[in-house]
């Protein structure tokens, strides 16, 4: 406890500084530094059992910290939880609502518990989410008592809303209205922290995103940044000469003012319409096009990276820029069995 802040963070609405939890000999969480800025939305990614839930649980004082310190909207969530949880509205991955009140009385309840409740706000939430507030709790299906959930939580006024899974048990149309939600509040200068498993929508609401793994904090990544990243795809063209081991020869060298992003070019095994090239760019594509547009390349597709080569290189401990031929499909098997 009681590890030093860095000056540079002070203004973060959540800051962790070699946060640790173990359970008996088994670490849940080790040695995880992140700070969330104020008005961004924050996405925390990582398979089943990376340390998600953990992590929020301790940002809540929910659980005691083992070594490591954390300090949420200002307070120390192991000494002052009570003041963090004025200030936070929290979801939890296994929301549990009173089963004999009706949707209407739920949300009138939790607005009265919470100091900054608004009952009006949560009944706007359920009018969107179109969930019947007229149903006793016990006779909503899965997905309807995550909406009415998702109406309480989005009642208060506080300055951070944190959602561990938000949008499970929901249908796609729901899910999206959840994430306009989540933006709304951002786009009112609201601080938001949600886990979600599913790639699409991190990618497309978070402003930066950390995984986890194992525990640990594997990967911080700007949202920005990663949408300026690119994979060209295309056939050589049958009459570009290669060497025979098939290396990148047939690309010539990389201009010097492109090196840098040119993140891994290669010319992979023949397939049916000749031999594939992928090459792997960062940054602004403009100055790339005009070198491609100079190689011998046919079919030329360009696609953004995305999330998922991240996730699939975190997730297996792989360089995402240089996966090993014929690996990439094991690992996208892998990633859609624990990420969609
Ligand atoms: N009370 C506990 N005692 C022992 N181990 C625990 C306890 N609570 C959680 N764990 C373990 O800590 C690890 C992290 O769990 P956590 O719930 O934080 O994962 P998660 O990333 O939220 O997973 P999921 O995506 O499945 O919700 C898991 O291996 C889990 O089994």
């Amino acid at each position: 406890m009681g590890s030093l802040i860095i000056p540079d963070d002070i203004n973060s609405i959540v800051l962790t500084t070699n946060l640790t939890k173990r359970y008996g000999g088994f670490t849940a969480l080790h040695d995880c530094s992140l700070a969330v800025q104020p008005g961004e939305i924050f996405g925390l990614l990582g398979p089943n059992g990376a340390g998600k839930t953990t992590l929020i649980r301790l940002l809540l004082g929910y659980l005691h910290v083992t070594s490591g310190a954390a300090r949420v909207v200002g307070f120390d969530p192991e000494s002052d939880s009570v003041e963090v949880r004025r200030r936070v509205a929290y979801l939890p991955g296994d929301a549990r609502l009173p089963r004999h009140m009706r949707g209407r009385g739920v949300l009138e309840f939790f607005s009265q518990m919470h100091p900054s409740g608004d009952a009006s706000r949560s009944f706007d939430v359920a009018e969107r989410l179109e969930l019947d507030l007229s149903r006793r709790v016990a006779f909503m299906s899965t997905g309807m008592r995550q909406k009415l959930a998702l109406a309480v939580v989005f009642g208060p006024r506080t300055p951070l809303l944190i959602l561990d899974e938000p949008t499970a048990n929901l249908d796609p149309s729901v899910r999206a209205e959840v994430l306009r939600l989540v933006e709304k509040e951002r786009d009112t200068g609201r601080t938001v922290m949600f886990s979600s498993h599913v790639l699409s929508e991190i990618e497309q609401t978070c402003d930066r995103v950390a995984f986890l793994r194992r525990g640990e904090l594997a990967r911080e990544l700007v949202m920005e940044d990663l949408f300026q990243r690119h994979r060209v795809t295309a056939i050589l063209r049958p009459s570009a000469s290669l060497t025979p081991d098939n290396d990148s020869s047939a690309l010539g060298k990389i201009p010097d003012n492109l090196s840098e992003r040119i993140e891994r070019s290669v010319v992979l095994p023949a397939g049916p319409h000749g031999r594939r090239v992928q090459i792997d760019t960062a940054g602004d594509l403009a100055p790339t096009l005009t070198w491609l547009a100079s190689l011998p390349l046919e079919q030329m597709r360009i696609e953004p990276l995305g999330l998922h080569s991240v996730y699939r290189a975190v997730h297996l401990g792989v360089a995402d820029t240089q996966p090993e031929p014929g690996q990439a499909r094991d690992a996208d098997a892998a990633v859609s069995e624990v990420a969609t």
